[in-house]
C-alpha cells in the first residue's frame, strides 16, 4: 500500500473519537495500514500532541472492537499521530499545516499522497476544499484524495451547488463520498453474492420475485442531534441516502464475478434511472411519513418527538418514512420495493427481504398452505445473516404443512465495522462502495418531490408509539397489494414457532 499522510479536519469530534480513530486501529492490527503512515489530526482547540494522543488512546479505549490493552502496539500506533490547530477559515494554518505535512514526508522518506478526511460540518466543506487548493497542500508531486462525510446537500440544487463547488478542487475520481451504509459487510457481500451465485442469478427477476422489503429501523430517537435532525427527518437523514444505497445494491445486475468499480457503480446509476419518479402530487399514495409519540421501549417509557429537548412542539418532522417505490427496467418491471426506516422503532433492525412469488400451487391443499412464501432474508445489523424460508412438511405432526428457516450467521466480534472497509479502500483508491456523484444527484432527483410535498404539507404527518412498527398506514401500504412487512420480530417469532429452524453458524 502506497505511503499516506492521513489529513483529519475535525479530528476533536465525534465522529472522529467514535469510528475514525477505532477504525485506524483495527486497520493497523490487521496490518492495513500503509508502512509510512501519518495522521495529522486537526481541530481549532489547543492542545499539545501529547494530548491529544492521549485523546485518541482513550477512543480505542472506548470504542474499539479490540481491546487496546497492548501498550507497545498501541504506542506504536499513536507514533504516527500528531496535532495542528486549524481555523478552517484562516488560511495561514493551512500554510504551517503544508509545512509541517512536508516535514513529516521528509523525514519518512514518503511519497506525497494526502487523504483528506472532512469529519466535519457540511457549511465548511467549500472554504476546506479551497484552502487545500490555494495553499498547495493539494498540489505535490503524489495522489490526493477527499473523504467527506453526509450530509452531501439539503436538497437538489444545493447538491448540485456543493459538487460544482468542490469540482474547482478535487475531481470526481479523487471524491469519496462516504455513505457508512455501503461500508457494512452484509451489504458489501451483496453484489457477490448476487453475481457468483447462479442460484441467486437465476432468481433475481420479476418471473420469481414478488416484491422487496428494505427496512432500518432504529430504537433510539432524536438523541443529542435537535438542531440537525429536526431539520432534515428522516427523509435526508436515512432515506435519501442509505435507504437508496441499499435498493441500488441490491437491484444491480453484474454480468460476471469480476466486476469492477465502474461496473459496479455504472449499474448503481442504471437503476436509479429506471426508478419510476413520483409526482408531487401522488406522493401521498405511494409515501408514508410519521413521527413517533410517546410510548415504550425495552419497558422504559419515553417521550414523544416534540417533547425531546431542542425540539419545536409543533414540529413536523417526520421520524419515520414508508415508501413503495418501482423500477421499471426489464428485470424488475412489476416487482414493487417497499422502504421502511424509523427512529424509535420496536427493534433495532437493517434487513432487506425478497419475497418469492407463490408457486404453481397445484398441490396446494388449504389456502393457508398457498399463502407461505419463500423469503430470503439478509440481516445487515445489529446481526448479520441470511435466511432462507423453504416451506415443508413436518411428519412430527401428523404431515403438517410449515416454513423451515435455514439460517447462516456470521460472528459480530470479528466482523469489521463499516468505517474500517470504507477507510481501507480509500487507502487503495477503491471507489466501489462510495457515492458517485451521478447516483446521488439522481437520488436527490427522485426524493426533491417528496421534500416539496412534505413542505406544502400534501402528505398527512401520521403519529406511531415509540415502540411500535409505525403507522397503521406503513401496514395498509403493502395490504393493499396483498403483502405485509416481513421478518418483523413479531412475525418472525411467529413464523419461528411454526416452523423448523435450522442454524449455520460461522467464526470467522
Ligand atoms: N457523529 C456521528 O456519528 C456522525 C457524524 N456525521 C457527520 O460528520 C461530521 C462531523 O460530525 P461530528 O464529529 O459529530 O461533529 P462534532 O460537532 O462532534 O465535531 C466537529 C468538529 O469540527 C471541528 N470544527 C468546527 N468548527 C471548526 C472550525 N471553524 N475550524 C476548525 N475546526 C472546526 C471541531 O473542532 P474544534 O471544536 O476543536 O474546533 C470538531 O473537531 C458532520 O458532517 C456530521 O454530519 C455523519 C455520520 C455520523
Ligand atoms: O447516518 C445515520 O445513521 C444512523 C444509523 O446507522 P446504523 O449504522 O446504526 O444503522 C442514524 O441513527 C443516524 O440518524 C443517521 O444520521
Amino acid at each position: 500500500m502506497e505511503a499516506t499522510t492521513f489529513i483529519l479536519f475535525g479530528a476533536t469530534g465525534d465522529l472522529a473519537k467514535r469510528k475514525i480513530y477505532p477504525a485506524l486501529y483495527n486497520l493497523y492490527l490487521d496490518g492495513k495500514l500503509p508502512k509510512a503512515f501519518s495522521v495529522f489530526g486537526l481541530g481549532r482547540r489547543e492542545l499539545t500532541g501529547d494530548a491529544f494522543r492521549a485523546n485518541v488512546e482513550q477512543s480505542l479505549r472506548n470504542f474499539s472492537r479490540r481491546e487496546a490493552n497492548d501498550t507497545a502496539s498501541v504506542r506504536q500506533f499513536l507514533d504516527a499521530f500528531r496535532y495542528s490547530v486549524l481555523d478552517i477559515g484562516r488560511t495561514e494554518d493551512y500554510l504551517k499545516l503544508l509545512r509541517l505535512v512536508e516535514q513529516r514526508e521528509q523525514e519518512l522518506g514518503a511519497a506525497p499522497n494526502r487523504m483528506f478526511y472532512l469529519s466535519v460540518g457540511p457549511e465548511f466543506f467549500e472554504t476546506i476544499a479551497d484552502n487545500i487548493k490555494a495553499s498547495g497542500l493539494g498540489s505535490a508531486d503524489g495522489w490526493k484524495r477527499l473523504m467527506i462525510e453526509k450530509p452531501f446537500g439539503h436538497d437538489l440544487q444545493s447538491a448540485r451547488d456543493l459538487n460544482r463547488n468542490l469540482s474547482r478542487a478535487f475531481e470526481e475520481d479523487e471524491v469519496f463520498r462516504i455513505d457508512h451504509y455501503l461500508g457494512k459487510p452484509m451489504v458489501q457481500k451483496l453484489e457477490i453474492l448476487q453475481s457468483s451465485n447462479p442460484v441467486l442469478q437465476t432468481l433475481w427477476t420479476n418471473r420469481h420475485i414478488a416484491n422487496v422489503q428494505i427496512t432500518a429501523n432504529e430504537t433510539v430517537g432524536v438523541e443529542e442531534r435537535a438542531g440537525y435532525y429536526d431539520h432534515v427527518g428522516a427523509v435526508r437523514d436515512m432515506f435519501q441516502n442509505h435507504m437508496l444505497q441499499l435498493l441500488m445494491m441490491l437491484a444491480i445486475h453484474l454480468p460476471n464475478n469480476h466486476s469492477t468499480s465502474d461496473e459496479v457503480r455504472t449499474k448503481k446509476k442504471k437503476v436509479m434511472e429506471a426508478l419510476m419518479p413520483v409526482l408531487k402530487e401522488d406522493v401521498a399514495r405511494s409515501i408514508i411519513r410519521g413521527q413517533y409519540a410517546e410510548g415504550e421501549i425495552n419497558g422504559k417509557p419515553v417521550v414523544g418527538y416534540t417533547s425531546e429537548p431542542g425540539i419545536a412542539e409543533n414540529s413536523a418532522n417526520d421520524t419515520f418514512i414508508a415508501a413503495k417505490l418501482e423500477i421499471d427496467d426489464y428485470f424488475w418491471r412489476g416487482v414493487p420495493f417497499y422502504i421502511r426506516t424509523g427512529k424509535r422503532m420496536k427493534e433495532k433492525s437493517t434487513r432487506i427481504v425478497i419475497e418469492f412469488k407463490e408457486p404453481l400451487n397445484q398441490h396446494a391443499l388449504t389456502e393457508e398452505e398457498s399463502r407461505v412464501p419463500n423469503l430470503l432474508v439478509f440481516e445487515i445489523s445489529p446481526n448479520e445473516g441470511i435466511t432462507l424460508q423453504l416451506n415443508t412438511r413436518d411428519p412430527l405432526h401428523k404431515g403438517e404443512f410449515k416454513p423451515m428457516h435455514i439460517d447462516f450467521h456470521t460472528s459480530q466480534e470479528d466482523v469489521p465495522e463499516a468505517y474500517e472497509n470504507l477507510i481501507h479502500d480509500a487507502l487503495n483508491g477503491d471507489p466501489t462502495f462510495f457515492a458517485h456523484w451521478d447516483e446521488v444527484e439522481l437520488a436527490w432527483k427522485w426524493v426533491q418531490p417528496v421534500l416539496d410535498a412534505f413542505q406544502e404539507n400534501l402528505v398527512p404527518l401520521r403519529t406511531y408509539a415509540a415502540g411500535s412498527y409505525g403507522p397503521v398506514e406503513s401496514d395498509e401500504l403493502l395490504e393493499r397489494d396483498g403483502f405485509r412487512w416481513r421478518f418483523d420480530s413479531k412475525h418472525e417469532q411467529q413464523e419461528k414457532k411454526e416452523g423448523t429452524h435450522y442454524a449455520y453458524h460461522v467464526n470467522h
